[in-house]
């Protein structure tokens, strides 16, 4: 079979040479299309290489048998060329020349030394940027058009057969900065993937199931980048970079769109949540931080990474109570699993989780409710969490206002935040319910302790500051305030005043 014919719909550039009708000397400069960064104002950039400037892409750049292989046009010869990385879905080959890469990314570095604005290619990305948007736009579309479109048609002739645009950018990862990619599926039909460079190891590319299939978050393969080589697959299917462990890594990122998209095919899978919706068990490679709503269920969250309360809701709606209420008890299970190891934050998560689903099942995990919340706080206390596991505490408290455990632990973390007087009060209310805990009664006496090297502070600030005060003749007029009636802060505060206005 021929390769099929080429689209002719793809767009025209948006960024073009401004000096092709205008001064032959001129320097050469192209129009970056800066929409939004510079408010709608045209931005000039003086390339590095004029030559990536020009909308053709040149077969010298390609490799020599890809190049041959177009040129034949038969499906043979392309498919002589691609290695199956897995079967029927994920195909690699040799694309680029390696000194072509090397050019794209001395271009790329070109243009950030402009300091001109740069877009970056996705949310999930903070390096790298968007090739459209540079000027690059007219030598891709040739790109397209002659290599990515014969190859998704051949591959992928349900997704790839028509593709109509496309979205390029350049990713970038290193340590310090980004070490890989979360999980996720593309916005594109068909994505094409090429190594430039440079010297790396780790960053490996690893593939799960196709996005809403049972299978998406089964872990098929991982696919070692070399530079100069092509990835193709379908954008819906799930997909991570690994963490680079030294040097750098970029790679061309193309993602087609076109016709596929206008199909009922397309919509009825793309316009549903289906993010964690599979019921088996997930390889963790698999997981996604960023999408799956059951992150927490299987492990701890990347710092400063949360599930959206948003998310979470919608996938806590898709069990009956029944069903809710066992993922409760098999939580609560794998959280004292992860406890009993040491690995507190990931207990943490697991009793979060499955607080949710004894909260959703309601009745039916009453009595799970109160242990998750207090194994969850005894988690936060030891990771120094304080606050959170007073949190956790008075929800138990909410519930049960005579639990000794939960009066317990909000004394330990109250203490933890010298709230001593608080913690007192839950000691006593504990020590009442259950007078023979020897716990209880050792924290008392640490909590006395404490409280009474607190007074014995706040008597020397209070001396300190009676001696800075009468050192300026104000004592009478501070000796007027009874020392009860203030706080330690407050005398704290009033003593440096005193010592600073000396
Ligand atoms: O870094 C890679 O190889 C993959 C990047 C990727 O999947 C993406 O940008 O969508
Ligand atoms: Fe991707």
């Amino acid at each position: 079979m021929a390769t099929p014919a080429l689209s002719d719909t793809i767009p025209p550039a948006s960024a073009s040479p401004t000096s092709s009708c205008a001064d032959p000397h001129a320097p050469f400069e192209v129009l970056i299309d800066s929409s939004p960064a510079s408010a709608g104002h045209p931005l000039k950039y003086r390339p590095l290489q004029p030559e990536l400037f020009a909308g053709v892409f040149k077969d010298e750049w390609l490799a020599a048998p890809f190049a041959a292989a177009l040129e034949r046009g038969t499906e043979a010869s392309l498919r002589a060329l691609l290695h199956e990385e897995v079967g029927g879905r994920v195909y690699s080959f040799e694309m680029l020349r390696p000194d072509f890469c090397a050019k794209l990314i001395a271009e790329t570095e070109h243009y950030e030394a402009s300091k001109l604005p740069v877009e970056r290619p996705n949310t999930m990305n903070n390096y790298g940027v968007i090739l459209n948007r540079i000027g690059m736009k007219p030598l891709l579309d040739q790109l397209q058009r002659r290599a990515v479109q014969p190859l998704a048609a051949l591959l992928f002739p349900t997704e790839g057969s028509e593709l109509t645009s496309h979205h390029t950018f350049m990713v970038q990862y290193k340590k310090g900065e980004d070490l890989g990619l979360d999980m996720h599926h593309d916005d594109s039909d068909v994505t094409l993937n090429v190594c430039l460079g440079k010297e790396f190891t780790g960053a490996t590319l690893s593939f799960c199931g196709g996005f809403g299939t049972e299978a998406h978050r089964k872990h098929v393969h991982t696919y070692t980048h070399r530079v100069g080589r092509a990835v193709v697959h379908l954008g819906s299917h799930r997909h991570g970079a690994d963490d680079i462990t030294s040097g750098e890594r970029y790679s061309l990122i193309m993602w087609s769109t076109g016709a596929f998209r206008l199909t009922e095919a397309y919509k009825a899978v793309h316009s549903r949540n289906l993010h964690g919706a599979d019921g088996g068990q997930p390889d963790p490679i698999c997981l996604s931080y960023t999408h799956d709503p059951d992150y927490g269920e299987y492990l701890p969250y990347p710092p400063g990474k949360a599930v959206k309360p948003q998310s979470r809701e919608l996938h806590l709606a898709r069990f009956t109570d029944e069903q809710a209420a066992l993922k409760a008890e098999d939580l609560k299970v794998r959280g004292t699993a992860d406890f009993k190891e040491g690995a507190w934050r990931a207990a943490a998560c697991k009793y979060a989780c499955g607080v949710d689903y004894a909260r959703k099942a309601g009745r039916g995990a009453k009595e799970l409710l109160v242990p998750l919340l207090l194994n969850g706080a005894q988690c936060h206390l030891k990771l120094g969490e304080a606050a959170v596991a007073a949190k956790l505490c008075s929800e138990a408290l909410e519930r049960e206002p005579e639990n000794v455990k939960a009066l317990y632990r909000r004394a330990v973390a109250r203490m933890q935040t010298s709230e001593n007087s608080e913690a007192r009060q839950d000691l006593l209310a504990a020590a009442k319910l259950d007078p023979s805990n020897k716990e209880v009664r050792a924290r008392l006496s640490e909590c006395r302790a404490a409280a009474e090297a607190e007074k014995i502070k706040e008597r020397a600030l209070f001396a300190a500051m009676l001696q800075a005060s009468s050192a300026k003749g104000t004592a009478s007029s501070v000796l007027a305030v009874p020392s009860n009636s203030i706080s330690n802060g407050e005398l704290e505060e009033q003593a440096q005043a005193a010592a600073s206005s000396k």
